[in-house]
């Protein structure tokens, strides 16, 4: 029989096809299985239409042998089969699919969830093999026909013996090179780990012939070789089954097991979604944030399977950066198998499919902060630190969806949201008071912090750097502003207060004056205060740069511009200290030494370094010895 010539576009395609759709040549395996089984779903669709006998779910199954000697590898099902037609028309003709004619024809049926549909799958075969035969034999049909190709310069077609229905797949694998190993792909244990990487869920059984070793009967320490048929598959994938067949402990087992965590999950999610996209997801909150989750190195990503084959181990594009946490998988009909990374960025269905799992998370999180206060605080020491990065990021873009998701640290010495805040606002409390530094002891501490507690409004303590960052962007939440305690215009004061204070400075220009001075560039202004009321002293700042955030932008890296908060140091009439500074106003040396050693002690109680240590010793040792 003359051989045919693939068509002219054919041609190209096949040399497209084998050197670089496929990154990794390995993929062969799950092309050729997965046409096995939508060979089979075809067959056992069109029993169920014709009302055929005699064909049982449970006799289907594709099976594999390796070859070492001859280099075979055999991919056999008990599918529908090919006529000589279907041989030249589906192999004959890249890019042109039997299974998207077949789904196309057979729209009706919901059942059917065939993986091919590009007509591109097979020809990988060619990655890793100088030599295909594909013997089939029509479910039905008297004869049975061999299609076999060396590659692009064409295909022959004759009649050849078979005894079932189905179509056998026999590879050659092409010899070693320097740069591949292609003697792997026949070897028992490769092949059984790329089945269960790929192909795990496929319906149907996946068997082989597998070579064991056992200890001789009657014999000691003798073993002796055997082959027994071994099915490779797990077949129903977990996200599949019924939620209610499913138990924790199969959950806790298929995490920990795929996902390579030692602890069970904090939260399963199992849901799926039909319509305009159509997927089942399986994802999880792991317990605790793997070490590298807060460095560059960590990946984030679930596995994306396209009908039960794995088509991508992590697929960034399903997470934002922010629930970049969520381990799992994503398995949709929507997509297909040959698609390449690239064309993934760009598809439209990814994008659905990635913009429900969000809101999914997302509510789920909400949920569990209503509901599980306990185990949602727990995953917040983990992972909350990512979503208040996430508030801030790209200029806050996703500050509205994740500002209810935010716990802080509070003055109640619980964590709590913003709302929780809002709701137990007092009456004439008008805004959210924060204040941020190392620790809740140290914050709590503060002179300000103290001034506003007195009043009995709650402060939330911000210990971590991006703290006020987030709050920063989010500018106000319900209506609401915040305000940094240590903030110049944080005061609250009665006319009262306010009258007192201009007169005390009033009264002490000269004094504040003559301090400022001394100071001179490290702060903006030298006041009375109207809140101190245990500490001499304290720092408050003007403008919208506080002291923790100067120190955190300062000490982020390439941080070449150093950024300044405007200090204004503020002093406590009412403290005997005060008393002290007013009886050497006009003692140069004196007044200049007891001003650093308090702007000192202001800073040092702010959780700042001091400029000069050795000064700031001296200057208290000699004021000691007076
Ligand atoms: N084992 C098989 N049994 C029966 N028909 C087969 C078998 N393998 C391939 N075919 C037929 O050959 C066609 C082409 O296969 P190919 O793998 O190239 O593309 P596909 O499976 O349709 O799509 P995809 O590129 O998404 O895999 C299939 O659509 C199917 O009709």
């Amino acid at each position: 029989m003359a051989k045919k010539q693939f068509k002219a576009e054919s041609k190209r395609l096949l040399d497209l096809m084998i050197n670089s759709i496929y990154t990794h040549k390995e993929i062969f395996l799950r092309e050729l299985i997965s046409n096995a089984s939508d060979a089979i779903d075809k067959l056992y669709y069109k029993s169920l239409a014709d009302g055929a006998t005699g064909l049982n779910r449970d006799d289907f199954q594709i099976f594999l042998a390796a070859d070492k000697d001859s280099r075979t590898l055999r991919i056999r099902d008990n599918g529908i089969g090919m006529t000589q037609e279907e041989l030249d028309q589906n192999l004959g003709v890249i890019a042109k699919s039997g299974s998207l004619k077949f789904k196309s024809e057979n729209e009706k049926n919901e059942d059917i969830d065939i993986i091919g549909q590009f007509g591109v799958g097979f020809y990988s075969a060619f990655m890793v093999s100088d030599h295909v035969r594909v013997e089939s034999k029509a479910y039905g049909a008297e004869q049975a026909y061999c299609w076999e190709s060396d590659g692009a310069d064409g295909y022959t077609i004759r009649e050849c013996e078979k005894a079932d229905h189905g179509t056998e797949i026999i590879l050659h694998i092409k010899e070693d090179t320097e740069e591949e190993k292609y003697s792997e792909f026949l070897d028992t244990y490769r092949i059984r780990s790329l089945v269960k990487k790929y192909s795990d869920y496929i319906r149907y059984p996946i068997r082989m012939e597998v070579e064991k070793t056992r200890a001789k009967e009657g014999a000691e320490n003798e073993y002796e070789h055997y082959f027994e048929v071994e099915t490779l598959n797990s077949m129903v994938p977990l996200w599949k089954k019924n939620k209610n067949e499913i138990t924790a402990e199969e959950y806790n087992s298929f995490y920990k097991e795929k996902f390579y965590d030692w602890q069970d999950p904090l939260k399963v999610i199992h849901t799926s979604a039909e319509g305009t996209a159509t997927y089942n997801a399986l994802l999880f909150i792991p317990a605790k944030a793997p070490m590298d989750y807060y460095s560059r190195d960590y990946e984030k990503g679930l596995q994306l399977y396209a009908s039960g084959v794995l088509i991508m181990e992590k697929c960034a594009d399903l997470l934002p950066d922010y629930f970049g946490f969520v381990k799992g998988l994503v398995d949709s009909q929507d997509l297909s198998l040959n698609i390449s990374r690239e064309m993934l960025q760009h598809d439209r269905q990814l994008k659905l499919i990635a913009t429900r799992i969000e809101k999914k998370i997302a509510s789920e999180l909400k949920s569990m902060l209503e509901h599980d206060r306990e185990n949602y605080e727990k995953f917040f020491e983990s992972f909350g630190l990512r979503l208040k990065f996430g508030m801030y990021e790209n200029y806050g873009i996703n500050k509205d969806k994740l500002k209810d998701l935010v716990l802080f640290r509070s003055s109640t010495g619980k964590m709590r949201t913003l709302k929780e805040y809002v709701q137990d606002m007092k009456e004439d409390q008008t805004c959210i008071y924060y204040a941020a530094g190392e620790t809740p002891e140290r914050i709590a501490h503060l002179p300000q912090t103290e001034a506003v507690l007195d009043r009995g409004y709650e402060v939330l303590y911000l210990t971590d750097d991006v703290d006020e960052f987030a709050l920063m962007v989010l500018q106000e939440y319900e209506g609401k502003s915040f305000k940094n305690v240590a903030a110049e215009d944080a005061r609250v004061q009665t006319e009262e207060e306010k009258q007192a204070a201009e007169k005390q400075a009033e009264e002490n220009k000269a004094l504040l004056e003559k301090m400022k001075t001394i100071l001179g560039e490290r702060v903006k202004d030298v006041r009375v205060s109207t809140t101190l009321k245990n500490h001499p002293v304290c720092i408050t700042t003007d403008g919208a740069i506080s002291m923790e955030m100067e120190k955190v932008l300062n000490s982020m890296p390439g941080a070449e511009q150093k950024v300044k908060a405007e200090q204004i140091f503020e002093l406590n009439t009412e403290h005997p200290v005060f008393e002290v500074l007013r009886r050497f106003e006009n003692d140069e040396d004196k007044l200049k030494k007891y001003t650093e050693v308090l702007y000192d002690q202001a800073l040092l109680i702010e959780g700042r370094s001091i400029e000069d240590p050795v000064a700031y010793a001296n200057n208290v040792a000699e004021l000691l010895a007076q």
